[in-house]
């Protein structure tokens, strides 16, 4: 017994249904069949599901048989043939490159030894707008150099974007990350309709191989440059996650590295930025939340430093509106789709088949008006009478880095960054809009989501300059 679902054209079964938001259309269909819908992208038997309820119960009833990645052409190029964890099933490999980085980049001990090279970066990120006050400031750009820094120091022992002035990234290499999220986020009609592969009706092959080509090139250029010359390690100086990497090298082949380094470049550096693009557009459109959340952080903080990441937990007007912003501006609302392996599962009373694709829809989640009062306003103070709500994949009424066994390895290193990089732009500044007036707030969709129209926002400093 399938659960229901919209009529499957012959071929295309329901593609064309997708729209250019296709995390809007799967919501709005699941409203009419339910929060665990069946239907056919192509040839693909796919489920969609839209409720914690059935996350939940997917994800407590079946955790292994829902951790395989759907082997798209998009993983085969971006993850160098599945080598790295992304893009990948859920293999004995995968399972151990997870616990690599857990253990050598993101445990809570890593985390806090990069504690100084974040607050490094959210000076010079406070530095660089207070330099450019008055002025219109494309925040986007800002904001992806500065995790673009954090990641890189955290991964290659050096920061990638010396000047936060300087208009060109280091061989666009910020851009490439971005190109290859919005282009990950197409669906490609050949996963679907798998005979027409070779016209490559979309044009998509073409694009992933150059980008790829690049990617790689860059890549294994830096690998071999850190064999040839590797660092002195000092007590002071953190070990880079490169280097742990060589040092694993019986077990971890070149492309693995690379893909590794890859697969984390890719989470780290659009989505915190994408976040917080949002939170301030949201802010700007809600001024007494703005100034609610001034108020905080000047009584708390005063206006004699700079807001630390020790500030943040007691700031929960923050954590509120960072959470709030990311139920309702979902940045990966179907992420990567899964795929049902080691036979078929039984989920609210339906079988549903070995192979099947299963996407959880974490916008609908987000807006589920079963859990959240007026989904569709922006009340950052609702999370205070939610305080057992988490962004962790715990609650399965709010999924933003996804659950189970692929949830996202960097979540706290996200949140926190989301956090001290919110509570930075709002104490440190008030904020003019470059075109006053109804703030556009479309969206793209993509892997990550982002804002069609980017932010763009003059800087006004609220803080003597000293202390920027
Ligand atoms: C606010 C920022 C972030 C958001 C919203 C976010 C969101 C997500 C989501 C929704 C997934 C998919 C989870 C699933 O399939 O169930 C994911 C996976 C992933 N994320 Fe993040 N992420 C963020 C930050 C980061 C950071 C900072 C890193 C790395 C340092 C990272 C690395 C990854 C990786 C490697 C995966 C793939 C995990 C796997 O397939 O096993 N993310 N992220």
């Amino acid at each position: 017994k399938l659960p229901p679902g919209p009529f499957n054209l012959p071929v295309i079964g329901c593609l064309h249904m997708l729209g250019s938001l296709p995390h809007i259309s799967l919501h709005k269909l699941s409203q009419k069949y339910g929060d665990v819908m069946y239907l056919k992208l192509g040839t693909r038997s796919t489920v969609i599901i839209s409720s914690g309820r059935a996350a939940r119960e997917i994800v407590k009833l079946h955790n292994l048989k829902f951790a395989s990645k759907v082997p798209l052409i998009s993983g085969k190029y971006f993850g160098n043939d599945y080598s790295g964890i992304a893009f990948s099933q859920y293999t004995p490999e995968v399972k151990f490159y997870r616990k690599i980085i857990n253990t050598h980049l993101l445990s809570p001990t890593k985390l806090k030894i990069y504690d100084g090279i974040r607050h490094e970066e959210q000076r010079r990120l406070a530095r660089s707008l207070s330099d450019e006050r008055g002025n219109p400031v494309l925040l986007r750009q800002k904001l992806h150099n500065m995790n673009m820094n954090v990641i890189t120091y955290m991964l290659f022992g050096k920061r990638f974007c010396g000047h936060y002035n300087n208009t060109v990234n280091v061989d666009g290499f910020v851009q490439v990350i971005v190109d290859i999220l919005r282009l990950a986020g197409v669906f490609n009609v050949s996963d679907y309709i798998p005979g027409i592969r070779w016209l490559d009706v979309q044009g998509l092959e073409k694009q992933y191989k150059h980008l790829m080509d690049r990617v790689n090139r860059h890549l294994l250029s830096i690998l071999q440059d850190r064999r040839v010359n590797p660092p002195v390690f000092t007590s002071e100086e953190p070990i880079a996650f490169i280097d742990v990497l060589i040092s694993m090298e019986e077990k971890l082949s070149d492309i693995t590295i690379i893909s590794l380094l890859l697969d984390l470049l890719l989470g780290a550096v659009d989505t915190s930025a994408l976040l917080l693009e949002w939170a301030m557009a949201e802010l700007f459109r809600h001024p007494v939340e703005l100034s609610r959340a001034q108020i905080q952080i000047d009584a708390v903080v005063g206006k004699e430093k700079l807001v630390d990441e020790s500030d943040i937990l007691k700031l929960p007007y923050i954590d509120a509106i960072v959470k709030e912003t990311m139920r309702l501006r979902s940045v990966a609302p179907l992420s990567l789709p899964k795929q049902v392996q080691g036979g078929p599962i039984k989920l609210s009373g339906y079988t549903i088949p070995n192979g099947t694709t299963i996407y959880i829809n974490s916008y609908s989640i987000g807006i589920d008006e079963r859990f959240w009062k007026d989904p569709l306003e922006f009340q950052p103070q609702r999370f205070f009478d939610l305080p057992d709500v988490d962004v962790f994949g715990h609650n399965f009424n709010f999924l933003p880095f996804g659950t189970g066994r692929r949830v996202c390895p960097g979540a706290k290193l996200g949140f926190d960054a989301v956090q001290i990089g919110l509570a930075t732009l709002v104490q440190g500044f008030d904020w003019k809009l470059d075109a006053p007036g109804n703030m556009n707030m479309d969206q793209t969709f993509g892997l990550v989501c982002h804002k069609s129209q980017p932010l763009v926002a003059i800087p006004v400093p609220r803080l003597d300059s000293h202390i920027y």
